[in-house]
């Protein structure tokens, strides 16, 4: 696939640099040509389900996907002022537009219509380690901090994709610098089809980031973004005032 400079550049809005792992324009280049919708077979991922139920005794039916809890967690990179992002492709993302594409009787949108912007995150599928210990082993995985235990802190949880899902994502955050960069990683597991870029959004360009429409991101990221606005503005800049009393 080619691409011009100007494609390559529109890609760092906002601000944005890429810190490590796999750009998307590397990725692009490696996507394709293919790309098709086969009916799901067994999957270590999601289980599709119906529901019988009973309303009022009447019965009734519900239609999920069963899925992983996950964790994701905000990193803030205080010398750099500036919070980790990491952008991927997801295959969902660019069918549901190709779908609404379709639907608009517009032409199949590029591929970059599937990447998005999304907190460092994992699925919990790691028997015997507990919530903060995937975090921390996602952290070093997708972004190539050695973050410790102690530095990381728990600030929520929500449910995910509650019509169809409803699995719950716990939300972590942690203060990084530099001193935790771990040259060989990041990027994401390459033997698993990773292939994740790590990027550093300025805290300045926060507000024009949440509402850039243009810009596919997740639930999480957003609170996320706002929390961590709110914090630093009741803090005078400071995530974690005093480690000992983190929230
Ligand atoms: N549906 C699927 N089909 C095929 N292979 C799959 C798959 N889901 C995961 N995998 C495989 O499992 C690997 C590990 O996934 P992760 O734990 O990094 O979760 P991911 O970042 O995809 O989603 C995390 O981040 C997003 C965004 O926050 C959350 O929605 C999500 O719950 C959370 O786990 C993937 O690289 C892939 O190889």
């Amino acid at each position: 696939m080619s691409l011009s400079h100007a494609d390559e550049a529109a890609w760092y809005k906002h601000g944005m640099t890429s810190l490590s792992g796999v750009t998307m324009g590397e990725t692009l280049r490696r996507l394709g040509p293919s790309l098709e919708l086969t009916p799901m077979q067994q999957s270590a991922f999601v289980k599709p389900h119906s529901i019988m139920y009973q309303l009022d005794g009447k019965p009734r039916r519900w239609d999920m996907v069963e899925s992983h809890p996950s964790v994701a967690v905000l990193l803030y990179h205080r010398q750099r002022q500036a919070v980790i992002l990491v952008r991927q492709f997801r295959p969902a993302v660019y069918v549901s537009a190709m779908r609404a594409a379709e639907a608009a009787g517009e032409p199949k949108p590029p591929l970059s219509a599937g990447f998005t912007y999304e907190l460092c995150a994992g699925i919990i599928d790691k028997p015997g380690l507990n919530l903060k210990q995937i975090t921390r082993e996602e952290i070093m995985e997708e972004c190539g901090y050695d973050v410790p235990l102690d530095r990381i802190f728990p600030v929520t949880s929500y449910l995910s994709a509650i019509g169809i899902s409803g699995s719950t994502q716990s939300i972590f955050a942690a203060e990084i610098d530099d001193s935790m960069a771990v040259r060989s990683g990041g990027g994401g597991l390459e033997d698993h089809g990773e292939a994740i870029e790590v990027l550093l959004l300025p805290v300045a360009s926060i507000q024009p980031f949440i509402f850039d429409q243009s810009i596919g991101k997740s639930a999480g990221l957003l609170f996320s973004l706002m929390w961590l606005t709110e914090r630093l503005e009741a803090h005078s800049g400071q995530l974690f005032p005093s480690t000992a009393s983190a929230l």
